[in-house]
């Protein structure tokens, strides 16, 4: 991101688009948007550079504030954007974990509008998570002397509507391939009563120079350093969630994605950076070879046409019932599922504290398992690509296009991911691409 991506004909500079609010309540000034007027034009990056800073005024409307500021993404393809608006009861900046698609006003906006728990984008997700690294920021904030805290959500008012609006286009832009997609994160400032104008500019000036320093340090080395994308070559990793992660434990990761979208290939990378990596699809063949239990099961539910004269399990025709029959497979699914939970997690419970314990299961979405991770690691692939790699494997298109049937849509994958990754460049784009979420986002 930054630095080589000239997609649209920009210049090569950094942008960091930061927003901030008008007055509202009666008040004559904003102190979001005195903080963010006092901002310079560009900050130092950290290395030797600088990042340039846009600044933009929004209405305090719920139905303006959203148009206005996916329209500044639009034009000005920002690298970041930081959005700042005004907490008059908080005592500290506040970063904010999330935006919630829900409006409420206590009060009415400068339109007169009094929203009671109308989405704010209907039909899409209930939250959206920053993809700026909270908890640096408020780091950042507070090594500037001032007082700041992780929040979990920006309340229900215009500045979280404006928030989800922007998390929401900044999906929009991955979804669509991934270039230039900025990081956002929201920072909500006290009033002037709390903290006054000039210590508050110093923190939204500190929270911009950090954002700044996370993409010049990602653009350096060719990855995302604190920013919200990785990219190499074809492949891009995007972070969608921050990632929590537990002392005294391995690390907990879910990689999935749907049938040949690349997550063997993203577990292998794992395996070699030394993580303990169970392998659901490995484990199923395990469960159901000659003496083990699952076989036995496998066979009294579906009798011995599923059978090999060898007396190994026929897959390609068990294949055949199931991915044409829901029923079937429902059955099949409530045999093996568990003996592979089991074996998985004897596997993983090996993984040192420190480590990384991975599993790489493909019905992670459709059996609804992403709470048992820190985080969850989708690897995703224009489809007429998946079909090319999956029949070059001896996959037949029809058999690969009714797994696909049976599987997750990319919605609910995006959904439950913490991180992203597009699979749409060379097999070695992907691997580097995998070292780098490793080297920056996980260890
Ligand atoms: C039907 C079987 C025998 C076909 O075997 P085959 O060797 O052709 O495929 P393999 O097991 O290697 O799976 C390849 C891919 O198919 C897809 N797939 C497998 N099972 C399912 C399923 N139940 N639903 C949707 N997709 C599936 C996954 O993307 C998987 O990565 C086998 O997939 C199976 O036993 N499936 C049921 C168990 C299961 O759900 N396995 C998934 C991980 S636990
Ligand atoms: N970017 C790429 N370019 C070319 N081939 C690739 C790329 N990524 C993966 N492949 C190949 O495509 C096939 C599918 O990839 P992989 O096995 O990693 O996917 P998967 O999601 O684990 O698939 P499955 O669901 O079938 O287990 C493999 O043969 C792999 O080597």
């Amino acid at each position: 991101m930054g630095a080589g991506w000239t997609d649209d004909g920009r210049a090569d500079a950094v942008l960091v688009l930061v927003t901030a609010f008008e007055p509202f309540g009666g008040l004559a000034a904003n102190a979001s948007w005195e903080a963010a007027s006092r901002l310079p034009d560009a900050v130092p990056d950290g290395s030797g550079g600088q990042v340039h800073v846009s600044r933009a005024r929004l209405p305090v409307s719920f139905a303006r504030a959203g148009t206005r500021i996916v329209e500044l993404m639009d034009d000005l393809r920002p690298d970041a954007v930081v959005c700042a608006g005004v907490a008059r009861g908080r005592r500290t900046v506040t970063v904010e974990r999330r935006a919630v698609n829900t409006m409420t006003g206590r009060i009415p906006d400068n339109d007169g509008f009094r929203p009671d728990g109308e989405p704010v984008l209907r039909g899409e997700a209930d939250r959206l998570s920053a993809t700026l690294p909270v908890d640096d920021l408020v780091g950042a904030v507070r090594a500037v002397g001032v007082s700041a805290d992780p929040s979990e959500d920006a309340g229900l008012f215009v500045c979280n509507a404006t928030y989800y609006r922007a998390l929401a286009q900044a999906g929009v832009r991955a979804a669509e391939g991934g270039v230039r997609v900025p990081g956002v994160v929201f920072v909500h400032v006290p009033g002037e009563e709390t903290l006054p104008p000039g210590r508050c500019a110093r923190a939204l000036r500190a929270v911009v120079e950090e954002t700044a320093r996370g993409l010049r340090a990602g653009a350096s080395t060719g990855s995302g350093g604190a920013s919200a994308v990785l990219a190499r070559g074809g492949a891009a990793a995007t972070r969608l969630r921050s990632l929590s992660r537990a002392e005294g434990r391995a690390l907990r990761l879910g990689i999935s994605g749907g049938v040949g979208a690349g997550k063997s290939t993203v577990a292998e990378v794992f395996r070699r950076r030394g993580a303990v990596v169970a392998d659901a699809d490995e484990l199923s063949r395990r469960v159901v070879e000659p003496g083990a239990p699952g076989l036995a099961q496998v066979v009294r539910a579906f009798g011995g046409r599923v059978l090999r004269p060898d007396g190994t399990l026929d897959r390609g025709a068990l294949a055949r019932l199931v991915f044409s029959d829901p029923r079937a497979r429902a059955r099949l699914e409530g045999i093996v599922h568990p003996l592979v939970g089991r074996a998985a997690r004897a596997e993983l419970a090996g993984a040192p504290a420190g480590g990384m314990a991975v599993y790489d299961v493909p019905l992670l979405a459709e059996t609804g398992m992403q709470g048992v991770f820190d985080a969850v690691l989708m690897v995703d692939a224009p489809l007429e690509a998946r079909l090319d790699r999956l029949r070059a494997r001896g996959v037949e298109p029809g058999d690969a296009r009714r797994r696909i049937a049976a599987q997750a849509g990319t919605d609910r994958r995006r959904a439950l991911a913490s991180i992203w990754i597009d699979n749409a460049g060379t097999a070695e784009d992907l691997a580097a691409v995998t070292e780098d979420v490793i080297d920056r986002w996980l260890t």
